[in-house]
């Protein structure tokens, strides 16, 4: 099995700030992880260097291979298929859904005058259904609610065959219902032994899809704890991750999360 990103004592400082702070990780082929933390924690950070877009100011970063500062962004970023809130407004609303798609095999945003083969539209017809997104090939981006462009930026991510998925806080802004539709697609993906590794960033436990095999806990640009879901994922390391008394529940592959209260005898 091969690694795809193996991180090892790797800091990133901004002026006095530490965002990330001596954190190790591998992600191998074949994983599924979930990034989980509290509001700053570094999530986005972390993401950021695991998809060639900023450098460690310590230690080593390797993806797919190639060890970041003595590799070429430019050839490594179109193997990685990458979502976050910053990619969905580079993209025009006023252009189809369907170019949205297929106009990230060539790792661009906006579609001007580049040549496409019919290989490459039926692809990017096929992602889009696997995405449950088929109806929305044309549309327009800006007309889709949230939970329709969450979807058409998976299926873009996912255009160029990346052999990493990284898909940052895809569920943010999304009711209930498109929260549950989303966790179901990635469920889909997560158990698509196709699919390439993906490294999903969540606030949420709510949010991990079944199928996920590991999680990452962050706490203050700090690892808190690593390692598949079923041992790593409990109410300790979670109550250490977001800095309060968690309990946590597990159902049908599905977690939940709430504060623990203590309960007086004798009222
Ligand atoms: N250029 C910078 N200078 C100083 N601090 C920064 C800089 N960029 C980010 N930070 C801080 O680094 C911390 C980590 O930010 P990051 O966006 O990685 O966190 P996050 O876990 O993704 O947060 P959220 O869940 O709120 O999106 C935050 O406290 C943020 O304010």
């Amino acid at each position: 099995m091969s690694t795809v990103l193996e991180l090892a004592d790797v800091s990133v400082r901004r002026g006095q700030a530490t965002l990330l702070d001596a954190v190790s990780w591998t992600v191998n082929e074949g994983d599924r992880w979930v990034v989980l933390g509290a509001n700053g924690a570094g999530k986005t950070t972390l993401v950021q260097l695991c998809s060639a877009q900023v450098h460690p100011s310590a230690g080593r970063v390797g993806i797919l291979g190639e060890v970041l500062g003595a590799v070429d962004v430019f050839e490594l970023r179109p193997r990685i298929g990458y979502t976050s809130a910053a990619v969905a407004e580079r993209i025009p609303r006023d252009e189809l859904v369907r170019d949205v798609v297929v106009s990230a095999s060539y790792g661009i945003v906006g579609r001007w005058r580049e040549h496409y083969d019919e290989l490459d539209h039926q692809r990017a017809r096929d992602l889009l259904v696997e995405v449950g997104a088929g109806k929305l090939l044309d549309r327009t981006f800006g007309t889709l609610s949230e939970g329709e462009r969450k979807r058409v930026q998976i299926a873009r991510a996912l255009m160029a065959d990346p052999e990493l998925l990284i898909l940052d806080e895809p569920a943010a802004g999304l009711d209930l219902g498109g929260r549950e539709d989303l966790v179901s697609t990635m469920s889909v993906l997560a158990n698509d032994s196709l699919a390439p590794a993906i490294v999903l960033v969540s606030h949420h436990v709510e949010e991990v899809p079944p199928g996920f095999t590991h999680v990452l806990m962050l706490r203050e640009g700090r690892v808190v704890a690593a390692g598949p879901l079923d041992v790593t994922m409990n109410a300790e390391n979670l109550s250490a991750t977001f800095g309060m008394s968690l309990q946590l529940t597990v159902e049908d592959g599905r977690y939940a999360a709430r504060r623990r209260t203590s309960r007086h005898l004798g009222g």
